[in-house]
C-alpha cells in the first residue's frame, strides 16, 4: 500500500469545512484528530467518520504537538488569528493553514495574537474556493473540493517545506492548489466570490415583498442567481467586513452600471442611441461570462446543452446516464430544473459540441424526449 500523504492531521474547527477536509484526507488513511468548540458539533463529524476527537489538553497529553505534520483551522473569519496563534504555538513541529475567505486580515490577526513571530514562517494561507450556503459538519462532503481551485497565499517569511505541505493538503482534496500573495488573493475574491454574494443577497432580498403569486413563475435563472444568498448571514458579514476595501469599491462600480442600466430603459423611447447603451451593456456581460474557466481551471471549451425532459419517475435519471453512456458520450456537466406542480424536470446535459449528433441520435433511439 502507498504511504498516506500525510501521518497526522489536526483539524481545528469540525464545521461545514474542517469536516470535508478531514474526510478528504480519509480517504487516503491519514490520521486526522478533530477539535471544536462546539461538542455537538464535533460529535457529528466523528459519527460521520471524519476523525478522532480530541480536546486540547489531550492532544498535549498524547504527545500530538510532536507527531502533527499539519494543522488546519477551519473556524469562523473572527476567530482565525487567535486560533492559528495558538496553533503555532501548540503544535512547533507543524506546518499550521486555514480555510478562512479573507487572508491579509488572518495573517494580521496571526501576527496580533503570536507569542513569538518566530513560528510564523510555518504559517501559510489556504482558500478552498468551494463550499455551500449551508454550515455545520452535516453538510461536509468528502469530494467537496474535487476539480476546484484551493488559494494558497504564502506570506514573505513562510517556510517553503509549510508552502509544500498546504499545496499537498489541496491536493490531496482532489483540489488544484494556486499560489497568490494574501493581498492578491483578497483582491481577486473581491471579484469572484464576494460581489457575486452581494448580489445574490440584494437580489433574493427584493424577493421578501414580491406576491406569492408572482414567485409561483420564478425559474432556474432566479435560483442560480439567489443560491448563495441562503448562506450563513453571520459568516458573510465577518467576511465582508475582513474584505470591505476591495468589496466596497466594486460595488460602487457595479452600482454606477446598475445606474446607467435603469437610466437608459427610463429614456428609451428617446433615442435609438439608447437601446444602444443597453445592448452595450448586456453584450459586456456575455463576454464576461465567457472568461469563466472551465473545469479544473481550464481554458473555456466548446460545451453544448441538450435539454431532455425527464419524466418524474423514480430511476429515469440513471436510465437517461446509462443511454448517454452507451452511446460513448462524455457528460461535462448537468443541469436539473425542476419546476413545483409538474410531473416532469427538464434535464440539461451539457456535453462537448462534436457529440451534439451522436447524441441527439442516442436519445431519440431510445425515445427520449429532447426538448426545443
Ligand atoms: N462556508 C463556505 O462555503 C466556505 C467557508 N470558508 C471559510 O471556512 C471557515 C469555516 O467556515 P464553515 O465551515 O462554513 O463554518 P461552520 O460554522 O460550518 O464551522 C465552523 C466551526 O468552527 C467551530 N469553532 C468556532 N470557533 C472555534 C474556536 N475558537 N475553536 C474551535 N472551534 C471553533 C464551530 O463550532 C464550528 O463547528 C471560515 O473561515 C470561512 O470563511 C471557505 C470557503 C467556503
Ligand atoms: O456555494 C458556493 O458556490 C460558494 O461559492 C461557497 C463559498 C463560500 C465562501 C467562500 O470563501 C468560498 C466559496
Amino acid at each position: 500500500m502507498t504511504e498516506p500523504p500525510f501521518r497526522r492531521v489536526v483539524v481545528i474547527g469540525a464545521g461545514l469545512m474542517g469536516t470535508s477536509v478531514a474526510l478528504a484526507l480519509r480517504r487516503y488513511g491519514v490520521e486526522v484528530l478533530l477539535e471544536d468548540a462546539d461538542p455537538g458539533n464535533l460529535r457529528v463529524a466523528v459519527s460521520l467518520g471524519a476523525g478522532v476527537p480530541v480536546t486540547p489538553a489531550e492532544a498535549l497529553a498524547n504527545n500530538t504537538a510532536d507527531s502533527a505534520d499539519l494543522v488546519v483551522v477551519g473556524v469562523p473569519p473572527s476567530a482565525l488569528g487567535t486560533v492559528i496563534a495558538d496553533a503555532l504555538t501548540r503544535f512547533p513541529g507543524a506546518a499550521v493553514t486555514d480555510l478562512g475567505s479573507v487572508k491579509a486580515a488572518a495573517l494580521a490577526g496571526t501576527r496580533a495574537h503570536a507569542s513569538t513571530q518566530a513560528g510564523l514562517d510555518r504559517y501559510v494561507g489556504g482558500h478552498p474556493m468551494a463550499g455551500s450556503e449551508q454550515s455545520g459538519p452535516l453538510a461536509a462532503r468528502a469530494d467537496l473540493f474535487d476539480g476546484r481551485a484551493w488559494a494558497v497565499t504564502p506570506h514573505a517569511d513562510s517556510r517553503p517545506d509549510a508552502v509544500a505541505a498546504v499545496e499537498r493538503l489541496a491536493r490531496t482534496c482532489g483540489a488544484f492548489p494556486v499560489q497568490l500573495s494574501p493581498g492578491e488573493h483578497d483582491e481577486a475574491v473581491a471579484l469572484v466570490s464576494h460581489l457575486p454574494q452581494v448580489a445574490s443577497t440584494v437580489v433574493a432580498g427584493l424577493l421578501t415583498t414580491a406576491a406569492e403569486g408572482h414567485l409561483v413563475l420564478a425559474g432556474q435563472g432566479l435560483r442560480d442567481v439567489t443560491r448563495i444568498a441562503g448562506g450563513d448571514p453571520e459568516l458573510w458579514t465577518q467576511i465582508l467586513s475582513a474584505n470591505a476595501e476591495p468589496v466596497a469599491r466594486l460595488l460602487h462600480e457595479a452600482a454606477d452600471n446598475l445606474h446607467r442600466v435603469a437610466h437608459t430603459l427610463e429614456k428609451r423611447d428617446a433615442a435609438e442611441a439608447g437601446l444602444a447603451d443597453l445592448r452595450t451593456s448586456l453584450e459586456r456581460g456575455a463576454t464576461g461570462v465567457r472568461r469563466l474557466p472551465g473545469k479544473h481551471g481550464a481554458r473555456p471549451e466548446a460545451f453544448s446543452p441538450v435539454p431532455v425532459l425527464l419524466p418524474d419517475q423514480p430511476g429515469e435519471l440513471a436510465r437517461l446516464f446509462a443511454d448517454v453512456g452507451a452511446a460513448g458520450v462524455n457528460i461535462e456537466d448537468v443541469r436539473i430544473d425542476h419546476s413545483p406542480n409538474t410531473p416532469a424536470g427538464l434535464v440539461e446535459l451539457w456535453v462537448h459540441e462534436d457529440a451534439v449528433p451522436a447524441l441527439l441520435e442516442a436519445l431519440a433511439h431510445h425515445g427520449w424526449d429532447v426538448h426545443g
